[in-house]
């Protein structure tokens, strides 16, 4: 059960989810997929329809645009359109990622650690070797691709149903980040897409995010890039100049080097075998499907 804080957020779900299934065919191309799960009955696909994962993520959707019904409804089709059209599914599980990316990429869940904390996506940009060769000549787009990939299996690892386990944090590790050659363009342009991408189409999935082993002479480069983050996210946000503190934050991050009590390490941790919802699935096989015919 959704649980409603007053009445008038009880009317505004009604409404939306009564809207839906008309919103998704005359808007949306009947794209009724989010967060890799099926938004309304009936149609393609609908033995996997969940009603109550389903309402936990309609609720999701008026609560990140303050139950305004007429934002929610614009904002739910400009997501769903956005899913339709880059396919994060595919970037999540089907797609073949570059090893420059994936080596900085990590996925980790623990069921024992602070609420919202359990499933957590590392970037490790500190350990890039060549900045030129990720963001410049076409490499953006393909990073972008790999870093909507990893949210998506993180997304995928999320309980709709848990209050505890319904939201991921994330972490940037910027140890041993140079920044001789500073933030060139095209690394602004790339980043500044994914910070957008993350607003605009990825509502109420984020709890918290950690920037650790922060060289306070960088410390300019949160501003810069804080700018283009809406308050609400950026009251997200912990710096850390040392990662040795991340463990006061999330009890179960490896001891070495994070503080925490893990004795496995990022690698160790690292949870590469994720498979995509069921409804993910029946989605990813129609496509390859229709590419096959
Ligand atoms: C080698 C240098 C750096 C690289 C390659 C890099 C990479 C990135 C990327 C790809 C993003 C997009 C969001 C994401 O992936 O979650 C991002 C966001 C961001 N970075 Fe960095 N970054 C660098 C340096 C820094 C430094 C030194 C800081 C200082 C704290 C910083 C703070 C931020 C902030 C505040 C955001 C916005 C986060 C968000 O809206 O989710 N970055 N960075």
């Amino acid at each position: 059960m959704v649980p409603f804080n007053n009445d008038t957020e009880k009317k505004v779900f009604n409404n939306i989810k009564k809207q839906l299934p008309s919103i998704i065919h005359d808007k949306c191309q009947d794209y009724d997929e989010f967060y890799g799960h099926k938004l309304i009955p009936g149609g393609n696909g609908e033995q996997f329809y969940n009603e109550d994962i389903a309402d936990h993520l309609i609720y999701k959707l008026c609560k990140a645009y303050q139950f305004n019904e007429t934002e929610t409804k614009t904002k739910t089709i400009h997501i769903l359109n956005w899913r339709r059209e880059f396919n994060p599914l595919s970037a999540g599980f089907m797609e073949q990622h570059d090893e420059m990316f994936e080596k900085i990429g990590i996925l980790t869940e623990d069921r024992d650690n602070e609420p919202n904390k359990k499933v957590i996506t590392w970037n490790l940009y500190g350990q890039i070797e060549d900045r030129t060769k990720m963001f410049a000549n076409g490499q953006d787009k393909k990073f972008i691709r790999y870093r909507i990939g990893l949210m998506e299996r993180g997304i995928n690892l999320l309980d709709f149903h848990d209050d505890n386990n319904c939201y991921m944090t994330q972490i940037h590790d910027y140890k041993n980040v140079s920044m001789i050659f500073g933030m060139n363009a095209e690394m602004k342009a790339c980043i500044k897409n994914i910070v957008t991408i993350f607003q605009d189409y990825y509502p109420e999935s984020l709890y918290a995010k950690y920037f650790v082993n922060v060289p306070t002479v960088l410390a300019w480069i949160y501003d810069l890039l804080t700018k283009f983050v809406d308050k609400h996210t950026r009251d997200k946000f912990v710096v850390l100049s040392s990662g040795s503190k991340l463990g006061k934050y999330i009890k179960n991050s490896p001891a070495v080097g994070y503080g925490g009590k893990s004795k496995q390490s990022l690698k160790e941790q690292n949870k590469t075998d994720i498979r995509p919802t069921e409804y993910g699935l029946f989605l990813l096989q129609q496509q390859s499907n229709e590419e096959v015919e």
